[in-house]
């Protein structure tokens, strides 16, 4: 078998990577991500290298990858990829910028909705019980809420979009922005002040690293609900654990970890904590955004190797 110019080693939507072979002689293997001395030799003659969130693309593994020309990140975040070592080497690197960005921002909405009125939709044996657990299931509502947005790029626009059509206040925190249609534009201590919803949409960087400290979490409101499908340590787990079980925050419901899949501390920090929803890293994840992201990606792959 001729060794492969194009490797995938994180899951990708097989039509697509249908078309890589087509074209190039292609290794899929969504369990390379696990196997670093395979991944390394496939990578030997390899042109280009396709990953989601978990391949760590550091310096070392490019130096495997003599003859690699470009990089397809099956997403938008970019803190698994050493850009400066890619930048380096001549090796480009695509992300699949918007292709997920209705996935997060559904899953935002969904998340909010969840947390303020999720669990009359759990009352199904109750009430096939013979009980009405009314009380129990009075929940809150969107409408008349104020929803902040830490970042205010893509995928917070179009969050903002949606809650405004169910009737929420939008404020934003961007450092970045100076305008914005959709939204008050506030500091960010205004923001974590005001939000009775606060959604994540900043990358992982020096700036954002812990964040949401204790300290951060104290200055949101006692009943407010942090939604975090950025990244995990932007907010300090432990904290927020620690901020739920003493009632000093409403709820959260957290997409991303320090450590994926959450180390043996994390998951202890969590056991028991109350109005905690904890997902795996899927927000961006749906039959749709895996189609176009793939898509997105098997395109800029082969135009990069034409
Ligand atoms: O950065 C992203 O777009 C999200 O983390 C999802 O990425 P993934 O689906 O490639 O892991």
């Amino acid at each position: 078998m001729a060794p492969p110019t194009v490797v995938v080693s994180e899951f990708m939507d097989e039509p697509a990577v249908a078309r890589l072979s087509q074209v190039h002689p292609t290794t899929y293997d969504p369990g390379l991500v696990d196997q670093p001395e395979a991944l390394q030799s496939a990578l030997a003659g390899a042109r280009a290298l396709v990953v989601r969130n978990r391949t760590q693309v550091t310096a070392e593994l490019l130096d495997q990858a003599p003859a690699l020309e470009v990089v397809g990140r099956l997403g938008v975040g970019l803190d698994n990829i050493d850009m400066a070592a890619c930048k380096a080497r001549g090796v480009a690197v695509h992300p699949a910028r918007g292709a997920n960005a209705d996935a997060v921002a559904e899953y935002v909405i969904a998340a909010a909705l969840q947390m303020l009125r999720g669990g009359a939709f759990f009352a199904t044996e109750a009430v096939q019980a013979g009980e009405w657990p009314r009380d129990a299931c009075q929940g809150g509502e969107m409408a008349g809420r104020t929803l902040g947005l830490l970042g205010f790029g893509d995928i917070a626009q179009r969050t903002a979009r949606r809650a405004r059509a169910l009737g929420m206040t939008i404020i934003a925190h961007d450092p970045m922005v100076t305008e914005a249609a959709e939204a008050t534009l506030l500091p960010f201590d205004a923001l974590l002040a005001a939000a009775d919803i606060l959604s994540l949409h900043v990358p992982l960087t020096d700036a954002t690293r812990g964040l949401f400290d204790a300290d951060a979490l104290g200055r949101m409101k006692r009943d407010a609900i942090l939604i975090n499908t950025a990244r995990g340590g932007i907010v300090d787990e432990a904290a927020l654990a620690e901020a739920l079980k003493a009632g000093r925050l409403g709820g959260a419901a957290l997409d991303v970890f320090a450590v994926e899949p959450l180390d043996a501390e994390a998951a202890r920090a969590f056991q028991g904590v109350p109005n905690l929803i904890l997902t795996p890293h899927i927000a961006g994840v749906t039959a749709e955004s895996n189609e176009r992201v793939s898509a997105m990606i098997a395109d800029a792959v082969l135009e990069a190797l034409a």
